[in-house]
């Protein structure tokens, strides 16, 4: 049975700055959803969230149904891998590894060498000597064979070059084929995670203007003929202006 996550009523403010205002949002259990949205939009403190990294100020966050933060069973099932601060640097990768194979029931090392040897990531380096796209690949391949109910991957594959993105993207869809599960997928490069993702979620502001399937969102966004790319219905959706006149926002 696969797990989805529920913001049930989510605030979380950092001092004066509210990351999340009253997220009610469902994540779907077993599809792959792309979370977007604009610098400092609140997505990576929505994957913090749905790891349990913190406990929400208001509200609840739950795993299939049960309140994340007081499970610890439950937090065993979820698996974020960020850009930075996962503390790889200051590991051996045979430390990071015994890790894994311990506090991931579902670890599959097969996997994750296979995918060590296709994106070319040195196995004698410590983490912090690779190049900044080794590392992104090394967390793809603990993220994927770790195999984990809830797979967040936020922002992980930026330091991808193109060809290892394509990779990336062609090795998420068939991990998924083959052990289907919750993936969510945070990132800016909206034309290339469209091919991959089944639903989305437009976080803005620290609120959801948008969500549900891919197809769905970019139909109510549509204009004129033929349906609109993220890119676009991101843009309707977030491109304020101010107006010199009454200094007060516009959007298009
Ligand atoms: N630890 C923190 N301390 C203070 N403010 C924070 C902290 N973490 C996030 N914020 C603020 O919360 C808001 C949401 O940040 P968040 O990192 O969730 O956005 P994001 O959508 O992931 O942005 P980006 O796409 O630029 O990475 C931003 O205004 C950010 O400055």
């Amino acid at each position: 049975m696969t797990t989805g996550i529920e913001f049930d009523g989510v605030t979380h403010r950092f001092g004066s700055t509210t990351a999340l205002d009253s997220v009610d949002l469902t994540i779907r259990p077993g599809v792959i959803t792309g979370l977007v949205g604009r610098n400092g939009a609140g997505k990576s403190t929505l994957c913090r969230l749905g790891a349990a990294l913190m406990r929400p100020q208001h509200g609840t966050v739950r795993l299939g149904g049960r309140p994340l933060w007081e499970d610890p069973d439950a937090v065993a099932q979820v698996c974020l891998m960020r850009d930075r601060g996962s503390g790889l640097e200051n590991l051996t990768l045979r430390s990071v590894v015994g890790l894994h194979r311990t506090f991931r029931p579902q670890w599959d090392e097969q996997t994750f060498e296979r995918l060590l040897r296709r994106f070319d990531v040195p196995d004698h380096k410590w983490p912090s000597r690779l190049s900044t796209g080794q590392r992104s690949a090394l967390r793809i391949a603990l993220a994927l064979a770790s195999r984990a109910e809830v797979t967040l991957l936020d922002e992980v594959h930026l330091g991808l070059d193109a060809v290892a993105r394509r990779w990336f993207y062609e090795e998420v869809l068939a991990d998924y084929t083959r052990h289907p599960r919750t993936i969510v997928l945070s990132s800016h490069l909206l034309e290339e995670i469209e091919q991959v993702v089944e639903d989305v979620v437009v976080v803005h502001r620290g609120r959801i203007l948008a969500s549900g399937d891919v197809d769905t969102v970019r139909a109510e966004h549509a204009v004129g003929a033929g349906l609109p790319s993220l890119t676009d219905v991101l843009v309707s959706l977030t491109d304020t202006r101010t107006d010199p006149q009454t200094d007060t926002e516009v959007t298009p």
